[in-house]
């Protein structure tokens, strides 16, 4: 089965908050959206929940009449009142499911999320990630094909969100789960999906996997939203950029003046390539594992790149080469 997200626009208070959105989403499979506050995804995800409804397009499924996502929100929105094992049977006790079949399905779900000697807690005795298994428990226990995922983590410390990204990959292959997650947060949708869309004032501007967005970003709208990118101004002639920092063939559809586009990561070697790139002075450099960012000064200008770990030494001069011919937008 595959969704498909037709030509889906939303307006509202005369205000188009989502503009002319298509995506293919193959079941058993993880989608990201990335986009910074404010670029629609919960107005989106709130569409493929059916908790809205789009003013324009369509969500369908080529065989599933009626396509439903089951949402997973950023606040968790357990019911305080409820014991674990309550919130948890809650879809299932409103669907009137026998008594039998909630407590084996209880039993299943609760232990495929770790839950399971929380379950006579309260909501306000349990930590922020054991509030989000509960969450993520009540939203499996409905058997959903498709899950959508709100930002589910944002309000986790880095490692137990980390730990939660591998649970939710886990839990994905366990069930076969088609799961549509929005996040704002770059490396999460890296770390989740091999295929990434970026959500922007209400338009998808680009689908692809994590490696094709960082090194050829198709806007520089796209490039600036993924940060980590040099952007250095210079003229353009014959296909030819003109600059402090480079001169040469770059990739470009503009005539007249553009910015290079160089991220930290990827694109710039120290290893010999066809295409030589500048000769930088490093000035400084920080370990973070394997690699150390690097600060470079290149006729003036400072450039920032993600090297391997003490592939260059301070107050050295190297010459750098590029991976592939640079892009100009
Ligand atoms: N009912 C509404 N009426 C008018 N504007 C709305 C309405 N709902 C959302 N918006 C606007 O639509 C835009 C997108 O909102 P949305 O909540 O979908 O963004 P988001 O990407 O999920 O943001 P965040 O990451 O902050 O949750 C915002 O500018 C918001 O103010």
């Amino acid at each position: 089965m595959t969704y498909y997200l037709k030509n889906l626009s939303q307006v509202k208070s005369k205000q188009k908050i989502l503009d002319n959105i298509n995506l293919e989403i193959p079941e058993d499979s993880i989608f990201a959206i990335l986009g910074p506050s404010g670029s629609g995804k919960t107005t989106l995800l709130n569409i493929l929940a059916q908790l809205d409804q789009p003013s324009s397009g369509e969500f369908i499924a080529d065989d599933d009449n009626d396509p439903k996502g089951i949402m997973v929100f950023q606040d968790y929105r357990l019911f305080p009142h409820m014991t674990v094992f309550q919130n948890v049977t809650f879809g299932l006790r409103m669907n009137k499911v026998n008594k039998k079949e909630i407590k084996k399905r209880a039993q299943e779900i609760l232990e495929v999320t770790n839950i399971s000697e929380l379950s006579k807690r309260y909501p306000d005795e349990l930590s922020g990630g054991q509030q989000q298994r509960v969450a993520l428990a009540r939203a499996l226990i409905l058997n959903p094909k498709l899950l959508l995922m709100d930002e589910p983590f944002s309000s986790l410390d880095e490692g137990l969100r980390k730990e939660m990204l591998n649970f939710v990959k886990q839990l994905q292959q366990k069930f076969h789960l088609t799961i549509i997650f929005v996040t704002h947060y770059k490396t999460e949708a890296y770390l989740l999906s091999n295929r990434v869309g970026i959500l922007l004032d209400g338009v998808i501007k680009q689908v692809d996997s994590p490696r094709d967005l960082e090194q050829s970003p198709n806007s520089i709208e796209v490039a600036k939203f993924l940060g980590q990118s040099n952007l250095i101004s210079g003229e353009i002639d014959n296909d030819r950029f003109q600059s402090n920092v480079y001169s040469g063939p770059v990739e470009t559809e503009q005539t007249e003046q553009g910015q290079l586009y160089l991220p930290y990561s990827g694109l710039v070697k120290i290893d010999e390539t066809s295409y030589p790139a500048f000769v930088g002075k490093v000035l400084n450099k920080a370990w973070f594992g394997e690699n150390e960012q690097v600060i470079i000064e290149v006729n003036g200008e400072t450039i920032f790149l993600n090297l391997p770990t003490d592939s260059v030494e301070v107050d050295h001069n190297y010459p750098f080469y590029f991976k592939k011919i640079p892009k100009v937008f």
